[in-house]
């Protein structure tokens, strides 16, 4: 494979109100792993977006190979050599890799054997293991990744930008990912990857630059740099760790589930005979590989899923059939796993989306009317709690980064005494001093007598903020652990299952 050297010079972009990037300088070189790093809102996806021509910048120039390049889509970035990965997979579940792969890029190699033999070329070379034939909806997290990373080599990338490729991953997938990307490496393709886990940039990256500010305040050695200077570097402020100290496990059950069993399509158990017990002052961690039943789990309790069989309880009261404002309601904060589809809505304001899911609750309301008022303040309090970086509370959802988007749902949804709270991925896409804040709340809650129901695909936030850790694996809960004494490395085992074998 070719190589090619990609340099961003004095790069601009502004959004009304905001300047999202400024001043920023970027250098790929050839053959590198490069991490990009900041704090929620430091401009890191804006960067990517104009690197992969999705948006433009106003001021400064991409060169690539030393030539001045425009883009004005993703096609022209294509086009150059770069290719990108969303963290929001984009494939066809019903269609086989190979149609994935060459949908769109029929011209390259058709769409039959040449095609196939390309995609199991390249598959090879680079220890993908992905055969051609088998349907996207047969396959895993990790190898719907493969997935998108060879379709953007197929179409002849030589330099890919990876947005957050880790968090969807348990321990041994990051490490057979990093695996991949050293092939890709050693034939001489570019990857350029946004992190907020300083472990794995250090591990993997050739080279870091932080930003900050919506500008490139540096770039860092990972030979001699440690995650105590890179934190700094971005925040100013220390490392969090996730770890609770003495226990507050009350004998009170908040939450109940009993021989709980929810059918998908076609009449398949993606939930099978669960029971489990969240008890006040208790944070009990869902560890699992994504789509074992987690999502599941967390959404028959909101009543967006039905049980086929099965009693859930909440304090003592059946709950099993209750409506999610009903559920809400009863005093259960709900953080999504989806935060576009569940959380938000995009185009509204940030004061608008205090109300949201909390129509019928104080502050929003009182008596049968909207209380602008109310719901304003509180959305302000909020923004200075989470330290949600926004112009202010008028402004839209959309213009928010991921993560400040993300503390503002956190923050929402802690209010109003809940006396459970049920979170999925809490922390993903919030950059440490974020991370630190959820994680104190969550802690705080739990000190404060909440239930806390945690699935996280973050197996050292679950060990160190649970009590309790339960595995589920193909719709069961297969094995329970003490965070006191079990290994990431045990976990992702038995999450795989690899434990039974
Ligand atoms: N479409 C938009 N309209 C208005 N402002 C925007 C828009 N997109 C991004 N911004 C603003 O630009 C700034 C940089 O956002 P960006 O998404 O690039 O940050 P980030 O570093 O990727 O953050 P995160 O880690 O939270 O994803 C933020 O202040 C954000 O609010």
């Amino acid at each position: 494979m070719t190589s090619i050297e990609v340099e961003l010079r004095g790069i601009g972009k502004r959004f009304p109100g905001v300047i999202a990037n400024h001043d920023v300088d970027l250098h790929i070189a050839p053959g590198s792993v490069h991490a990009l790093i900041g704090e929620n809102g430091a401009g890191k996806s804006t960067l990517m977006k104009i690197l992969y021509g999705v948006q433009s910048a106003d001021d400064g120039t991409i060169s690539v190979d030393g030539r001045e390049v425009t883009f004005d889509s993703p096609t022209d970035a294509i086009e150059a050599g770069i290719g990108m990965v969303f963290q929001h997979f984009m494939l066809a579940d019903n269609l086989s890799v190979l149609e994935n792969i060459v949908l769109g890029a029929e011209k390259r190699h058709g769409i039959g054997d040449r095609a196939r033999a390309e995609i199991e070329k390249i598959s090879g070379r680079f220890g993908f293991g992905l055969s051609p034939d088998v349907l996207v909806e047969k396959l895993g997290v990790a190898d719907r990744q493969r997935v998108e990373i060879l379709k953007v080599l197929y179409r002849g990338a030589q330099l890919i930008i990876l947005d957050e490729p880790t968090a969807v991953l348990v321990p041994q997938e990051v490490d057979a990912l990093f695996a991949n990307l050293r092939e890709l490496v050693a034939d001489g393709c570019s990857v350029l990857f946004i992190s907020h886990k300083l472990d794995e940039v250090l591990q993997i990256a050739d080279r870091i630059t932080v930003m900050r500010r919506g500008t490139t305040v540096g770039t860092a050695d990972p030979a001699t740099a440690t995650k105590r200077e890179l934190a700094e570097l971005m925040v100013g402020s220390e490392l969090p760790s996730p770890d609770t100290s003495e226990s507050t496990v009350t004998d009170q059950v908040v939450l109940e589930l009993a021989g709980v069993t929810v059918r998908g399509d076609g009449g398949r158990a993606v939930l099978s005979d669960v029971s489990l017990a969240v008890h006040r002052g208790e944070v009990v961690g869902i560890a699992g590989v994504e789509g074992n039943g987690q999502s599941e789990l967390v959404e028959v309790v909101m009543g967006l899923q039905r049980c086929s069989a099965g009693t859930i309880t909440l304090s003592g009261e059946d709950i099993t059939d209750l409506s999610t404002r009903q559920v809400r309601d009863r005093g259960v904060g709900f953080v999504p796993e989806d935060r576009h589809r569940h959380g938000l809505v995009l185009d509204y304001p940030l004061w608008e989306n205090r109300i949201l899911g909390h129509q019928t609750s104080a502050p929003s309301v009182r008596g049968p009317f909207i209380n602008a008022r109310g719901a304003r303040a509180d959305a302000q309090r909020i923004v200075e709690e989470f330290d949600v970086r926004t112009p202010g509370i008028d402004t839209t959802a959309r213009a928010l980064s991921g993560g400040n988007q993300q503390k503002f749902i956190v923050g929402r949804e802690m209010s109003g005494d809940p006396i459970l709270l049920i979170a999925s991925h809490p922390t993903r896409g919030v950059d440490v001093g974020a991370q630190a804040a959820i994680w104190d709340h969550i802690r705080a809650a739990r000190r404060q007598g909440l239930g806390v129901l945690l699935v996280s695909a973050d197996l050292d936030e679950l060990i160190g903020l649970s009590d309790r850790l339960e595995v589920v694996l193909r719709g069961r809960l297969t094995a329970r652990f003490d965070p006191g004494e079990v290994t990431a490395s045990d976990l992702g085992a038995a999450m795989t299952g690899g434990a039974d074998a």
